[in-house]
Formats: C-alpha cells, sequence, structure tokens
C-alpha cells in the first residue's frame, strides 16, 4: 500500500506561505482533503505560551490535537489486527457459523478504511468518528489513557517546540513495512530548531 498522503506540520505563525517556496515547503500536508485547514487548525489549537512547555494539564484542553491522533491511529493502527482472540463458544455472526475454540482476528485496518462505514475512508479528517485501534469490549486496551497522554504530550510539546519541513520536494512516503506494529517502512525526518524556545530546551 502507498498511500502517498502526508504527515505532520508546523508552521512560525507568519502569514506568508503563498509566497517563498521554502515556506510553502514547511507546511507539509496531512492527508488529502483540506491540509491546509487541519494544519493551521491543529496549530491555532495549541495556543501553549512559547515561555513554557506543553505540561499534561493541557492535554484535556487539546481536542483537536486528540482528533489528528485519533485519525492518526485509525488509518495507521499500530495493532492492524489487535491481538488474536478465541471464541469460548459456538455462535452464528453475520451468517457464518464460528465454532467453540476458533482463533479470531478482527481486523481493524481493513474496518477503518471499509467505504461502507467511512465516507471517503482514505482521507484525513480529524473531525468524522473514532476508529477501534485499541480494540473493543472486555479486552480492549488497559493503556489506552496512558497511550493518549504520552503520545499527545509528545506530539504536542514536538509542534510547540519545533519547526517541522520536508527532507525534499517529495511527499512523506506512508509505506508500510512487515510487523505486528505496521511500522513505517522509511523513517520520518526531520526537525529545525524554533529558536525562541531554546531557552527552555536546553534546561530539560
Ligand atoms: C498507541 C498506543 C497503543 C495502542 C494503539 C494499543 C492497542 C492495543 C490493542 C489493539 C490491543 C488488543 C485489544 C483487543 O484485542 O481487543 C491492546 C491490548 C493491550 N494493551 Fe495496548 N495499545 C497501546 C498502548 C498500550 C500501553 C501504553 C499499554 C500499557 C501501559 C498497553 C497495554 C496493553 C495490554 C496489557 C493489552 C492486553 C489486554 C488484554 O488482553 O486483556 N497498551 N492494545
Amino acid at each position: 500500500m502507498n498511500m502517498n498522503d502526508n504527515t505532520a506540520v508546523a508552521d512560525d505563525n507568519n502569514n506568508d506561505d503563498d509566497q517563498a517556496p521554502a515556506t510553502a515547503r514547511r507546511r507539509t500536508m496531512i492527508g488529502k482533503k483540506d491540509p491546509d485547514a487541519c494544519l493551521d487548525q491543529l496549530i491555532r489549537s495549541l495556543c501553549i505560551p512559547a515561555t513554557r512547555m506543553v505540561e499534561a494539564a493541557d492535554l484535556p484542553k487539546l481536542n483537536y490535537l486528540r482528533c489528528m491522533i485519533m485519525e492518526t491511529l485509525r488509518l495507521y493502527p499500530p495493532m492492524p489486527l489487535l491481538v488474536p482472540h478465541e471464541s469460548t463458544t459456538d455462535v452464528d455472526v453475520a451468517g457464518y457459523h464460528i465454532a467453540r475454540g476458533t482463533m479470531l482476528l478482527v481486523n481493524t485496518f481493513a474496518i477503518h478504511r471499509d467505504p461502507k462505514v467511512w465516507d471517503d475512508p482514505e482521507a484525513f479528517i480529524p473531525e468524522r468518528e473514532d476508529g477501534i485501534p485499541f480494540g473493543m469490549g472486555r479486552r480492549r486496551c488497559p493503556g489506552e489513557n496512558m497511550a493518549m497522554q504520552m503520545v499527545g504530550l509528545t506530539l504536542a510539546t514536538l509542534i510547540h517546540c519545533f519547526d517541522w519541513e520536508r527532507v525534499g520536494e517529495e511527499l512523506v512516503d506512508m509505506s508500510e513495512c512487515s510487523g505486528q506494529t505496521m511500522p513505517k517502512k522509511l523513517p520520518l525526518e526531520a526537525i529545525q530548531h524554533r529558536a525562541s524556545m531554546a531557552h527552555l530546551l536546553s534546561k530539560i
């Protein structure tokens, strides 16, 4: 699969994006649908002052950040088949007979891109409903809250402290390679330090 859509971010609050090619490159697209609007909204939503780092207490207020993470997890679920489950009894589901003791894999990757479930499923639209990247029911991931805190804090901090820029003109390659957690085939590059945050970063 090659989505050929793009990830991430950043802005320096200048409004000269339409002019310099270098600035245009900074505005790396998110997804195929209205990427600039997604970016602008994310950056605007992170109204943390440059005098301090992002803190865990900020996260409940950063709703759009959460939407961005959940939409990323919909398109790229780290556990695309969840973990194997086993039926404890004979059961009929959607016309299929499942015998007791059958190993069951839930293909969330396919569910998350099913056009019968999602409008324009390949498009990155943070405003849409969440997928099921943490599973469902009794065996749902117990680390979900911790994971959302860690990912949220890390992503918000990266956006807050650094300017992001693509290395070249090519779009970010979102192909995955084999592995249980669907790792990216090519690493994502690269960071340019935002000078205004240097005094805070040097204290860490
Ligand atoms: C973005 C991060 C994470 C994702 C996407 C994720 C996703 C999942 C998924 C899909 C499952 C299987 C659910 C099912 O089969 O129904 C699972 C299980 C589990 N996860 Fe996570 N997880 C994440 C982070 C974490 C963290 C941070 C912890 C612990 C601190 C954790 C602990 C567990 C455990 C213990 C299970 C097994 C639960 C069981 O079998 O009853 N996960 N996770």
